[in-house]
């Protein structure tokens, strides 16, 4: 008997084990060479570095073999963490040639028997179990070229034609270990990689190490769209209220999306600095090389066309990740698609044939226009039906488990506010009672207004006054629109928040109270406390602003701002434990539903100046929603 996983694994690829567990390569494969085993892979360790032909793996233990099939996918995960990576110095050969082979026992399960046919659109799936358990790289190519990689996730679907790369992403030490993989093919006794390949192969290595616990901590239906978006390939737009964990999944699918197709074929963007560094992003702007978006396409084009650099990060991309898409104008959007249909060779497919995974909350801020231009959202642009495959939407919030609260938020989002919401909120009035020295956020409409609200609180503090001055290099256009200030003055006792991801835990948004300064390289800097009690020097961070594919501007400054105001506008993105809210002068579609929704409860929000008369949603918003559910496109 002799069963092949080319069936499963994609068309030209696949071996065989009959039923002495001997692998018979096809031809194609005839030559492979297997550098990395992970998990499972006590029976795979022999095999590392020799090539696949006739090989025959260590016989397994039968017993412990079936104990493994029964084992939920967790345990098979931590095995595969846990795999020894001592024994990947044994590897010899070609680089990433490397071949998953299993038992013979797994590979008859009944699910993958069934996943060995194609399903209704004529593609294969790695059923989530054998996913978890694979353990090894893939290439069908004798060019070894790095487009044929792909790296296969639970319930992955692929095309059959396709050269599956299959890789256990289950290990944080997965980019070690292929490194490992790497450095010992160079030692490589038959073909050894020339300079060029090796330089491939070290840009391959710069892919992003999947993180399982960020998909594992998805919900049913955020993992629904994962699924539509990196397994379906399909372009989507994602939407939900304030809180439904959008911002969450959008982290997820960046990694699962940088993780399969490598960190430069991904392109994160936000219309904003702040909603960019939100989700380790660039502004849309500076991602395509676009100014300030007002030129005519033909412009843009041109100047794409007349730099290789930009050109080749344009060609490279497979996804166009747009956060806050309600940001986006329409006009902007269509020329975004016609710029990357010209530029890239395509013009018969939308965005020249680039994923595109959307983002966003239309009944948020509305789209940053022109002065003078009426408002036009990116559902209205001309390209939108024909560019996204489907619109879906989060229901469940996250980031108020009070449901009345939830309720009552919902209300102001679709502008419909009873009177009965509009008492229960002006009765928000009160003060809040401060914990652990960090007193309530509070957010307004306009910039004059935060700035003049953050002087006043800082003036007041008794303690001496520090100042900070960046440190600017290059256009000093794109280093106004830093995040972090020119200069910032801090005292002790000042209320600071961080504007850059420093760790885990310590991220953009990030409020703290500063408790003193310390000397470090004989320089002074703050030391802030954070409301989760962790206490950190900061430092001066580097913040860089690429235009066509190269640096134009650099900014050295500490990573804050003086937070106790912000502008409603920089708020959107974030969770605000303790907030106060000002809506005397709100002006704005989404403003004062943008401000709320901040807030984790009712017990720590304290509101002025409600009235139902500034809340405001646009009617074509509403219309877009109706329609959307009408179509059935939500989850
Ligand atoms: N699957 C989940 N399980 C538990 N908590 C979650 C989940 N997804 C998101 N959250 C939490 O919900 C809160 C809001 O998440 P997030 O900021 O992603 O929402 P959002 O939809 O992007 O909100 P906004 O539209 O206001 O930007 C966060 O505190 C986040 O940690």
């Amino acid at each position: 008997m002799s069963q092949s996983c080319q069936e499963i694994e994609g068309k030209e690829q696949g071996f065989s084990i009959d039923e002495n567990n001997y692998y018979h390569p096809n031809a194609a494969l005839n030559g492979w060479t297997i550098h990395t085993c992970y998990p499972l892979a006590e029976n795979l360790m022999p095999m590392m570095g020799k090539r696949i032909s006739n090989v025959k793996p260590a016989s397994l233990n039968e017993k412990k073999r079936s104990a493994e099939n029964s084992e939920p996918e967790s345990h098979i995960a931590k095995k595969v963490r846990t795999a020894p990576s001592q024994n990947l110095d044994s590897t010899t050969g070609q680089v990433q040639q490397q071949r998953h082979a299993q038992p013979e026992s797994r590979m008859a399960s009944p699910s993958q028997q069934q996943s060995r046919k194609p399903d209704a659109s004529g593609q294969y799936r790695i059923p989530a179990d054998t996913a978890g358990r694979i353990s090894t790289i893939v290439a069908n190519s004798p060019n070894n070229s790095s487009q044929n990689r792909r790296r296969v996730l639970p319930d992955q679907v692929f095309p059959s034609k396709d050269s599956v790369s299959i890789r256990n992403f289950n290990t944080a030490t997965s980019s070690t270990s292929m490194h490992q993989a790497n450095s010992a093919s160079v030692q490589g006794n038959a073909a050894k990689p020339s300079r060029i390949q090796r330089n491939q192969e070290e840009a391959l290595i710069q892919t992003v190490v999947y993180d399982p616990s960020l998909y594992d901590n998805l919900s049913k239906e955020q993992k629904k769209i994962h699924k539509h978006v990196v397994h379906m390939h399909e372009n989507i737009f994602f939407t939900g209220s304030a809180g439904t964990g959008k911002s969450v999944l959008l982290r997820t699918l960046i990694n699962s999306l940088q993780h399969i197709h490598g960190r430069d074929a991904v392109a994160i963007t936000a219309p904003t600095g702040i909603a960019a560094c939100n989700i380790g992003g660039v502004t849309i702007y500076s991602a395509l090389a676009m100014g300030r978006g007002d030129k005519e396409p033909s412009v843009y084009i041109n100047l794409i066309r007349n730099n290789p650099k930009m050109l080749q990060k344009i060609n490279r991309l497979k996804v166009l990740i747009i956060d806050e898409i309600s940001m986006i104008d329409a006009r902007l959007f269509d020329k975004i698609d016609h710029v990357l249909r010209i530029v890239r060779l395509n013009e018969n497919k939308s965005f020249g044939g680039i994923q595109l995974v959307l983002c966003g909350d239309f009944y948020q801020l509305p789209p940053i226009r022109a002065h003078g231009q009426d408002m036009r959202y990116t559902f209205q642009a001309q390209c939108w039906n024909r560019a996204v495959d489907r619109c879906m939407e989060l229901k469940t919030v996250f980031r108020q488990s009070d449901q009345h609260f939830a309720s009552l938020l919902n209300e102001l989002r679709i502008g419909q506010v009873s009177s009965r919401t509009e008492r229960e909120l002006q009765g928000l009035r009160r003060a809040l009672t401060i914990t652990n020295n960090i007193e309530p956020t509070e957010l307004y409409p306009l910039r004059k207004e935060l700035n003049r609200a953050n002087e006043e609180r800082l003036n007041i503090l008794p303690g001496e006054s520090h100042t900070f001055r960046a440190v600017d290099n290059g256009s000093p256009y794109l280093c106004k629109k830093c995040i972090a200030p020119e200069t910032i003055t801090l005292k002790v006792d000042a209320q600071v928040m961080l504007v850059k991801n420093l760790t885990p835990t310590l991220v953009n948004g990030s409020r703290g109270v500063v408790v003193r300064f310390a000397t470090v390289n004989g320089k002074l800097f703050p030391v802030v406390k954070f409301l989760n009690n962790t206490e950190k020097v900061i430092t001066s961070e580097s913040f860089t602003f690429e235009s066509q594919g190269v640096q134009q501007a650099q900014r050295v400054q500490i990573p804050l701002i003086l937070a106790w105001a912000l502008s409603i506008h920089k708020s959107q993105g974030q969770t605000i434990e303790c907030l106060k809210i000002d809506l005397q002068s709100v002006f704005d579609c989404g403003q004062a539903y943008v401000a709320l929704s901040r807030a984790t409860s009712m017990d720590t929000l304290q509101v002025l100046n409600f009235s139902r008369g500034n809340v405001k949603a646009h009617p074509k918003v509403a219309e877009f929603y109706r329609k959307m559910a009408s179509d059935k496109c939500r989850i």
